[in-house]
């Protein structure tokens, strides 16, 4: 496909999106419908509706409309190309500009478009971030890093960077994880190398990692992952410390790809179902890796940015209270409950601590942490409390 037929095609997928599928489903269906197109195509179609959706209102500001066409040419006009140059009409190129299309397009002026957040968000992210709000509204504008983590049980960082080199993908030692390296180059080729295949490495975002690093486990722990989707969490401590680990999820079907990926990276994680867990706890430790926002993971998954609204972000600041409190039963007395989100609200993390201690006077709280949206890794919360 030429460079100007991509741009047609991601003008066709977003269109899907605006008119309400998800990004992901849009670029299935686009890409069963264009068997034509090569591997390197799909990538930069993808790319560009991406991109598109992280600046959906800025890049709809300086292309006249919130359509598929007004999103890539704000798209082209915010990179400093000239429109006509791509909407020629020729081949597969995106048709000729219309006269509006050429003399509309403004560039964003308030809070939201400039930011790129819908309206009622953008006191929520003054309320988290203060002066840092602007800067992480902006990062969200961005390409998240792919970041890997080393499992250590089985090579050593120096290892891996050494190994990645000779199967072309570069990398850099994170600042924030001590076993995270950010690829710099080669990204596509990590899920066909070797060391993944093998288990040597796993994809995860390298804020994820450092929360991890930060927990205390003593050796011979029972630690329960109580929201354990696919179980990165629970891997990424199985890999560092000699304990006794536990899975569960609300959604069983979730931690389907669990035991593959503990073989891969030979540790042992057993799988509860919610019947199950009262018998096999109390435990040492519960994490609860909560479902929340994601709103500071939304450079991977921009189109939740506008899915979210004010009642759903209700709804999950209520089933986080729910977890913490059926979790907190589950632990042992002198045990640590924790709480983590990818999120960037206080509504999901300093509220939500602040909440539970206040309502149980028995627990402490032994560590808070946030990590910014970075070149680093996203948005991060970690708190840790403390049965007295
Ligand atoms: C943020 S995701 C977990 C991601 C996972 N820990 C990881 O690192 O890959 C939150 C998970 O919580 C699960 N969940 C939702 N409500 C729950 C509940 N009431 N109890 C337990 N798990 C729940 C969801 O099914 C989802 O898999």
């Amino acid at each position: 496909m030429t460079p100007e037929a991509r741009i047609q095609a991601a003008i066709e997928v977003l269109d899907g999106v605006l008119a309400g599928d998800a990004a992901e489903k849009a670029l299935t269906s686009w890409g069963r419908r264009s068997r034509f197109a090569g591997s390197k195509d799909r990538a930069a179609v993808r790319d560009h509706v991406f991109q598109a959706l992280r600046c959906r209102r800025s890049y709809a500001c300086l292309g006249g409309a919130e359509t598929g066409r007004g999103l890539m040419l704000g798209a082209l006009r915010a990179a400093g190309v000239a429109p006509q140059t791509v909407f020629t009409g020729q081949g597969h190129a995106p048709e000729v500009l219309s006269e509006d299309e050429e003399a509309g397009g403004a560039a964003p002026v308030t809070a939201g478009d400039r930011l790129d957040l819908p309206d009622w968000m953008v006191p929520l992210f003054e309320a988290a971030l203060g002066d840092g709000a602007e800067a992480a509204a902006r990062m969200l504008r961005e390409r998240a890093p792919v970041c890997l983590r080393v499992n250590i049980r089985m090579n050593s960082v120096s290892e891996v960077i050494e190994n990645m080199v000779t199967s072309g993908i570069s990398v850099r030692r994170s600042e924030i994880a001590e076993e995270a390296l950010i690829v710099t180059e080669g990204a596509r080729k990590v899920a066909q190398s070797e060391l993944y295949a093998t288990g040597g490495i796993e994809l995860q975002d390298g804020a994820s990692q450092a929360a991890m690093a930060a927990l205390e486990i003593a050796p011979g722990a029972r630690v329960l992952d109580y929201c354990a989707g696919g179980g990165g969490k629970v891997l990424a401590l199985a890999v560092r410390h000699d304990a006794l680990w536990f899975a569960h999820d609300a959604d069983p079907r979730r931690m389907a790809d669990l035991p593959a990926r503990a073989a891969r990276a030979g540790v042992e994680v057993t799988r509860l179902e919610g019947r199950d867990l009262a018998a096999a706890g109390p435990f040492d430790l519960v994490l609860c890796d909560v479902p929340c926002s994601g709103s500071g993971t939304w450079r991977r998954a921009p189109d939740a940015k506008w899915r979210l609204t004010p009642e759903r972000l209700d709804a999950l600041c209520a089933i986080q209270r729910e977890i913490l409190e059926s979790a907190a039963a589950l632990v042992a007395p002198g045990g640590q409950l924790v709480l983590t989100t990818c999120s960037v609200f206080r509504c999901e993390n300093e509220d939500q601590s602040a909440a539970f201690l206040q309502t149980h006077p028995e627990w402490g709280e032994t560590l808070r942490r946030r990590w910014p949206i970075s070149a680093e890794g996203d948005g991060f919360f970690l708190s840790v409390f403390k049965r007295i």
